[in-house]
């Protein structure tokens, strides 16, 4: 599914956090969407999400606006927030059946699903433990299990690996890669962390609210006469900063 920011401007209040933001998501894999803290990400997930209503511009998930579609728009997204939001004190089952029936999926359905979510993010044999014996990269994969419950085509993740050790995060970035192969999904991954982004990736350089450049990973480092994207994301965010003349 094509995901097309367009133009996008938000304030909170006198604060701007994104100005005119225009980009576009590649269907069916994981779009990184890099900046430093600050920079907008997760304003921006916000906005994707409908937590927050749009202020300027729009946003086309397959050309559908989310302004005049956002029960449509809503339906296609799955979204695990920076901040996880389970029930610590329920079981993992638990906190995915309270998510479905929130969405209105009848008793069987919803078993239908869950039974399916956790056989694929191999969380079945912990079903019935609470979350609070899971460890970080566990707790992500319930969040995302849920997320992905009413079987959405996008899939929104704001720093899903902040917290989390070395070994699990890049399991849980390998984790989401596969879920984009086997289903198709449209990934926005929102990170500050270079290490998570393959040279390979489509990649949306976020800095002050701005998009300071878009592309895949290896032509930026290329085109910015960079060895490493960490240069050049340094090297496109002064840049984007130098006054024109
Ligand atoms: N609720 C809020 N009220 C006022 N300003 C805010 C609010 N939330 C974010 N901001 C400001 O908006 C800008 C963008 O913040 P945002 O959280 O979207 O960035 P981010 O890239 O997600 O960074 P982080 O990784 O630190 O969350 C920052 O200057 C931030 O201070």
């Amino acid at each position: 599914m094509t995901i097309a920011v367009q133009q996008v401007s938000f304030a909170y209040g006198e604060r701007e956090a994104l100005k005119q933001v225009e980009f576009s998501c590649q269907p069916g894999c994981l779009n990184a969407l890099l900046g430093p803290n600050g920079a907008g990400k997760s304003t921006l997930v916000a906005l994707l999400s409908r937590l927050y209503a749009l202020q300027q511009g729009d946003i086309l998930l397959d050309g559908l606006s989310i302004r005049q579609h956002p029960r449509a728009a809503l339906r296609q997204l799955g979204v695990v927030f920076q901040q996880s939001t389970l029930d610590l004190d329920l079981s993992v089952r638990q906190n995915l059946a309270y998510h479905a029936a929130l969405h209105g999926l009848s008793r069987r359905e919803a078993r239908q699903r869950i039974d399916a979510e956790l056989a694929r993010q191999q969380l079945g044999e912990r079903q019935h433990e609470r979350v609070r014996a899971l460890n970080g990269g566990h707790r992500r994969r319930v969040e995302i299990a849920r997320a992905l419950l009413h079987q959405p085509r996008i899939l929104l993740l704001d720093e899903a690996s902040v917290g989390l050790d070395q070994a699990s995060r890049r399991a849980l970035n390998q984790h989401v890669r596969a879920l984009c192969d086997e289903q198709q999904l449209t990934v926005i991954w929102t990170t500050h962390l270079l290490d998570e982004i393959l040279p390979s990736d489509a990649v949306v350089m976020l800095n002050r609210g701005r998009v300071v450049a878009q592309g895949l990973a290896q032509e930026l480092t290329n085109s910015a006469e960079q060895e490493s994207l960490s240069d050049a994301f340094d090297r496109l965010s002064r840049s984007a900063e130098e006054p024109s003349l």
